[in-house]
Formats: structure tokens, sequence, C-alpha cells
């Protein structure tokens, strides 16, 4: 019995089975086998195929004569019959008891009748026993599945554990390096941070001084301005003063030769007054002597009168000597007569000389009047000579203080000049130091950097009014571009706006500096976009030929060679790599391919026969193009005559918008590597140069065709490079970049750490204002875009390091 016991369900003293904690062990177990176990019940083994009796559930602790009866009643088959613990122990336990010590019969019938209960029970245990068996066998089958299960689940979970142990072993590397990358990355951030502090205040402080500057300059501006005005009136009364005295002057000479003839007429007058006074004085002294004659002949006259009358009275007396007397008096009388007659004459004489004296008086008179009038003028002119002198004078002395003046003036502008030209050298420091900041700023930030340019107006565009304009404020100035559309103005700031008259120079010399970081280890991408005819390929490619006009591609790559040759001093050795590619109608072609003869070179869908170019891009932001010939170039020289190949491959067509207008987006990559055999650094670098194709209305391209398709495919691939330039706009968690060949390849550019610059390129026609506008809305959305920061591929040679991209 005990044995048995064994194989038995377990009573319901028995602990109950564990249950097993394997899920999936359970559900093994078919429902309908399922067992509970509960204390104080037994339930019985579900049948095993065979039959199938339910349990019924029977109370512990059964009276003996219930059991008896139960017992009774049941059936003789046992069919159904179940048996407790209580009744099996109630059945051994019961005594055959007759009426009395000897009815042997009544417990002979007992006896019977226990010994069938006991068969009963007997059987039904062996039943029981039977499918116990059974269902122990199948349990271990089970079981032994389990534990097969379990062991593979087990050796599966060490495998996994293991697996999960090295990944933890690793993800613990990664995060110790990724903590040290984190620190130096705060540290980094936290340095940057306080350069980009500092580099603020030094702008604003460098503002500050260009505003001072500015103000200053216009100060200057103004003065020189206002010195320039009196400069200028200065001369002008400077020559006027000088006309005044040249006048003067031939005045003053005038009255000079005036005073000359004056001086000589008064000389000759004097001369002419002092012969007539000469001549009066003689005259004077002639009447003189007459007078004197006329006075000592009076005065004889009178002694004669007296001889006479002496005489007459002698002759009273001296009559004798009467006669005498008489001829002394005749002849007397002859000579007064004679004398008379000479007084007379001389009176006649004296009257004439005295009205000859009287005429040369009034002549005197009149020349002295003359003379005093002459010397009136004289004085007049003397005076107005001595003014004219004075007022000379003056002038001289104006003129000498206008010229110390002038001089000062001259001196004030010069300094002014030398002023200003330190004030431009200073603005011209300042705007370089400006761009460093502003290039810094802008790297901090991860834009993408946005340069519009105009291209001139050329002879097929169409006529009317100018669409644009640049603002002149100090702000907007370079950086400002206006667009006029049906009346009203549409103003667009970029980080430089290139007017229709900026040269290539002009425009190379802003993108220089992003050139040369490509030799620095970064990832630069210059791409043009623009309406079809608005010069993406002038701005890119320019005309080689001609030195003025070299656009920026071969620009780029002479700057590249020379500052690589330059830096061979510093112990850099650069190896160069050139690709060229262009996307035509979503497929891209290689342009250097060996197998490639020309635009019209039978190809595939994916190109040259054969050629799968797939592009992929590395953990590293390195795009690959699988298949696509790669060459090695050292000079100029074979860059440029790759260029050539190129461009004679690449696809251009005719349009009505452009005569060779590029029906495929162009996509010029050099990779740059760079060792330093003495500081053992290493640096790698991409320049990547695009030409994308034109955008264009179909209705005013008039295409048709071919044309048609190839016009479709690159509005298609331009409006997939908007979608993702909104998605990155918008921080969207998806970007579309698969969405094009253009937007994958450019997605490291785009999306990634690389330095990016985009040219707008516009057309001035009145007649494409309308695409020239979506093209400028589009260009203030790509440079709203926030991408990567830009990164340095720089690191320390590894021993055998060799170059990884290709
Ligand atoms: N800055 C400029 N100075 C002088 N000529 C220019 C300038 N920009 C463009 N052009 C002239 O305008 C015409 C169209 O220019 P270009 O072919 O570069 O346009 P595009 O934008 O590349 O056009 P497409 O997209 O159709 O290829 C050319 O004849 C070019 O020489």
């Amino acid at each position: 019995m005990a044995s048995r016991n064994q194989n038995k369900p377990p009573l319901p003293n028995a602990p109950p089975r564990s249950p097993s904690n394997k899920k999936d062990s359970i559900d093994e177990v078919p429902i309908d086998k399922r067992r509970k176990i509960g204390s104080g019940k037994m339930v019985g083994p579900a049948t095993t195929g065979r039959t199938r009796q339910a349990f019924s559930v029977v109370n512990a602790g059964q009276d003996p004569a219930v059991t008896s009866d139960y017992i009774s009643n049941a059936s003789s088959d046992c069919g159904g019959i179940e048996f407790t613990k209580e009744v099996v122990e109630a059945l051994l336990n019961e005594k055959m008891k007759g009426k009395n010590k000897f009815d042997y019969k009544g417990k002979c019938e007992q006896l019977t009748e226990y010994v069938k209960k006991l068969r009963l029970c007997i059987k039904w245990l062996q039943e029981l026993e039977e499918n116990y068996l059974l269902e122990q066998e199948k349990l271990r089958n089970m079981l032994e599945s389990v534990n097969i299960k379990c062991a593979e689940t087990e050796e599966q979970m060490k495998n996994r554990e293991g697996e999960l142990n090295s990944i933890i072993v690793e993800l613990k590397k990664d995060f110790a390096l990724l903590q040290e990358r984190f620190t130096k990355e705060e540290l980094d951030k936290l340095a940057a941070i306080d350069s980009l502090k500092r580099e603020e205040e030094a702008r604003v402080a460098v503002e500050k001084v260009r505003a001072s500057l500015a103000e200053e300059l216009e100060k200057a501006q103004h003065e020189q301005l206002t010195a320039n005005q009196k400069i200028a009136s200065l001369n002008d009364m400077y020559k006027r003063l000088q006309e005044y005295n040249t006048s003067l002057q031939q005045y003053n000479s005038k009255l000079q030769t005036e005073l000359a003839t004056a001086n000589e007429t008064l000389k000759r007058v004097e001369k002419e007054k002092a012969a007539i006074v000469e001549n009066l004085s003689t005259l004077r002294g002639h009447y003189n002597s007459l007078q004197d004659q006329l006075i000592s002949s009076r005065a004889s006259r009178d002694e004669a009168i007296k001889q006479k009358e002496a005489l007459t009275a002698e002759v009273g007396c001296l009559r004798g000597e009467l006669q005498q007397v008489r001829e002394d008096r005749d002849r007397q009388l002859a000579q007064v007569q004679a004398l008379t007659a000479e007084i007379v004459k001389y009176e006649e004489s004296t009257g004439k000389s005295s009205a000859e004296l009287d005429k040369l008086i009034v002549k005197s008179n009149a020349l002295e009047d003359t003379c005093s009038s002459q010397r009136e003028q004289i004085q007049i002119l003397r005076r107005q000579l001595a003014a004219a002198n004075e007022k000379l004078q003056r002038a001289d002395l104006s003129a000498l203080e206008t010229k110390t003046e002038f001089e000062e003036q001259k001196r004030v502008i010069h300094d002014l000049q030398s002023h200003l030209a330190e004030a431009d050298f200073k603005i011209i420091e300042a705007e370089k130091l400006r761009k460093k900041l502003h290039n810094t700023i802008l790297e901090l930030k991860g834009n993408i950097r946005v340069f519009c340019r105009v291209r001139p107006l050329l002879p097929d565009d169409g006529v009317g009014v100018e669409v644009i304009s640049y603002p002149t404020s100090l702000e907007a100035l370079g950086r400002g571009i206006d667009l006029l559309q049906s009346g009203s103005k549409h103003a667009f700031t970029f980080d430089k706006v290139f007017s229709h008259d900026a040269s290539q120079e002009d425009v190379f010399v802003e993108i220089s500096q992003l050139v040369q970081s490509a030799l620095d280890g970064y990832k630069v991408c210059i791409f043009a976009y623009g309406q079809t005819g608005s010069g993406k390929t002038y701005t890119m490619m320019g005309r080689p030929e001609n030195a003025e006009q070299k656009g920026l591609i071969p620009r780029s790559l002479e700057q590249i060679f020379q500052a690589s040759q330059s830096l061979t001093a510093q112990g850099w050795k650069y190896k160069m790599q050139a690709s060229m590619l262009e996307i035509y109608n979503e497929t891209i072609r290689d342009l250097l391919s060996p197998n490639r003869s020309g635009p019209d070179t039978l190809r595939t869908e994916n190109g040259v026969a054969g050629k799968q170019y797939a592009i992929k891009h590395d953990a590293n932001g390195n795009t690959h193009v699988s298949d696509l010939t790669i060459v090695d170039v050292c000079t100029i020289k074979e860059v440029s005559s790759l260029l050539q190949q190129a461009a004679q491959s690449r696809s251009v067509g005719r349009t009505q918008m452009n005569e060779q207008s590029s029906r495929s987006h162009f996509v010029f990559t050099l990779r740059i590597s760079g060792t330093n055999e003495s500081t053992e650094q290493q640096v790698q670098g991409v320049l990547n140069l695009i030409d994308l194709a034109g955008s264009e209305r179909l209705s005013k391209s008039g295409a048709t065709g071919d044309r048609l398709k190839e016009t479709q495919a690159i509005n298609k691939s331009l409006s997939c490079l908007s979608d993702v330039i909104f998605a990155l706009a918008k921080k969207e968690d998806h970007v579309p970049f698969r969405n094009s060949k253009l937007t994958y390849l450019l997605q490291p550019c785009l999306g990634g750490d690389s330095k990016t610059l985009m040219f707008v390129n516009i057309s001035p026609d009145p007649t494409s204002v309308g695409e020239s506008l979506c093209s400028l809305r589009f260009a203030a959305r790509v440079n709203a875009c926030e991408i990567g920061i830009p990164r340095r591929q720089a690191n320390l040679r590894a021993p055998d390091s060799r170059l990884s991209y290709g």
C-alpha cells in the first residue's frame, strides 16, 4: 500500500505540489489535464483518454455510516464512486457486527458486503493508480521535454547573457568613452561659450568702435564736405580776388601809364611854364630895365627939365648959352622925343609885353589851373592809387590770409584724409574682425550661410522698371536686397549681397576663407541655386579661359593648391583626390569615367553600362558613391584638364531662357588629406562645389519631349530640396533626404556638420521677378536652417593609419 501511494495523487493532507513557475511549461499541459489541489479536498485525476471521470468533491471527516451508505448506494462497477481518505480509513476500520456473538450469517453477509466494498475500493484504487501512472508517464515525458527546452533556453539564455555581458562591457567602455567625450565636449562647449562670450563682447566693442568710427567718419566726412565747400568758396573768392587783383593791376598799370603821361604832360607843361616864366622873367627883366630906363629917362627928363628950367633960367641968364641950350634942348627934346617915342615904343612894347604877359599870365594861369587840376587829378589818382595800393595790399593780405587759410585747410584736409584713411583702415580691420566673428558665430550657430548674387542685365532681358534695389542703411549695407513686385517691396537680408557690378574676384574674396578651411580639415560645401539663366554656372565655373572671369571652382582650386604648397614649409603634405558627377533625370553620371566620351554616349539608366552609382554615407559623415572615378591630383593643371573633360561631358542644352542651360546638377568633390610629419597631425577635409540645374517654369521654358522630361526631373529634385530645407527649418523629426538623389547626396552638408554656403543667383530681368521672389524666399528659409556645428576632421596620426575614404 505504501509503495503504491508513491504513484498516487497527493492525499488531502499531503503538501501541495509546487506549481511550475514556467509559464510555457504550464501552457503546454492541456487545460483538461490540469488539476486543482486544495487542503481538505481531494481531486481526482482527469481521465486519460479511455474514460473521462470528473472528480467530485467529498467532505473530509465524514461519518463512517454515511460512508457506508454512500458505498452501498454506489453501483457495483464502481463507476462514479469516489473514495476519500476518511472513507478508506473508515472502510479499513470497519468491524463486523452481528446481531449477537454467534450471528455468523449476519457477520458473513456483512463480511461479503465488506469484501465487495474492499474490492470496489481496490478496483478504484487500481484504476486510480493506472491513471496516475499514465499521467505520471505523460508528465515525465512532458517534464523531460520541458527540461530539454529549459536546458535549451538556459543555453540560449547563457549565450544571450554572454552576449549581453560583452555588450554591457562594450557599452560600459562606450559609456566611459562617451562620458570622457562628454566631459571634453562640455569643456569644449564651456570654452566655446566662453570664447563666444568674449567674442560677443569683442564684437560689441568692435561694433561700438565701428559706430564711433562711423560717427567720426561721418563727422570727418561732414567736416570734409564743409571744408571742401569752404575751399570751393575760398577758391572761388580767391579766383574772384585774383580777377579783381588783375583788374586792379590793369587799372593800376593804366593809371600808372596815365600818371606817366600826366607827369610827362606836367613836365612838359612845367617846362613850358618854366620857359614861359623864364620868358616872363626875362620880359620882366626887360620890362624892369625898360622901367628903370623909363625911370632913369624920366629922371633924366626930370633932370633935363630941371636943367631946362635951370637953363631957361640960365637962358635968361645965359642967352648965349640959350642956343646951345636950345640946341641942347632940341637935342634933348629930340632925345626926349626919341626917348618918348622910345618910351611909347617901349610903352607899346611894354603894353604888348604886358598883354603878352597877361596872355602868358592867363595861359600860365590856365596852365597853372590845368596844372593844379592835373595836380588835383594826380592827387586824386595818387589817392586812388594809394587806395588801390592799399586795396591791393589788403587784397594781397587777404590773399595771403586766404592762402594761409587755404594751406591750413589743405593741412586739415590732409589730416582729415589721413584720419579718414586711418578710419578706413580701422573700418577694414574692424570689418575683417567682424567677418571673422560673424563666421565664428555662424559656425557656433551652425547655420547654412547664404550669399545672394544679382547678375547684370543682358541684352536679351526684358525692359521695364528696375525691380532690384539695395538698401543703404548701415545695418543692411552690403547685406540687403529689395525686390519690387507689382508695386510692393519685398526686403531680404543675407550674409552678403553682391550687386550686378560685383566681379568674380569680389565674390571669391568673400568665400576664400571658407575654401581655406577645407585644407584645415573641414567639410565644405558651396552650391549655387537659382532660376535658369540667373548666373549659377557663371558664378561657379565662370569662363576659365579668361583670368578675370574665372569662377569660384577654378579660383578655389588655385587657392587650395597654392596654400597646400606654402604649407609644405611647415611640414604638411597633402594628398588630393577629385571626382565629378552629374545627376541627370535622377540618374548619377560619372563625368570622369574613361568609358564616357561625351554627353551623347550611350548609357544605361544608371550611367555607364554595368556601373552602380549608389550613394552611401559613413559614420563620419563622408559620402561615397560606389564605382565613381576618383582621380589623384597634384597640380592645378591636372584639375583644370579634368574640369574641361567634365564640362565637355556635362549635359547642357538650349532653352528659351538660356543659350547654354545646364540640364543637370553638377557636383565637384575634392577630398583633401593632410599629414604633418613633424607634429604627427592628420586632417581630412572635403570641398564640394555644386552647380545646380536651374529651376524654371514649364510654361516659360517652352520645353517639349526630352527637354520637358529633364525640366520635370530638375523641378522635382529642387522641390525635394525645398522639402528637406523646410523640414530642417521646422526641426522636424523626419527629414526626407532620401526622396531624391540630390538631397541624399547633400545630406551631410544639409543635416550634418559641414560648413555650407548657398549662392542664390538672381536675374534682374523684370519679367523674371516672380521667380526671383521665389528664389529669395527659399534662400531666406535656407538661411534660417540650423545644421550641425562644423566639425574638423583632425587627429594624431596612428602608427599605421591610412587614408580611409575614396
Ligand atoms: N555676373 C555676371 N556677369 C556677366 N555675365 C553674367 C553674369 N552672370 C551671368 N552672366 C551671363 O548670363 C548668362 C546666363 O548665365 P549662366 O549660364 O551662368 O546661368 P545659369 O543660372 O547657370 O543657367 P542654367 O540654370 O540655365 O544653367 C550667361 O551668358 C552668362 O555669361
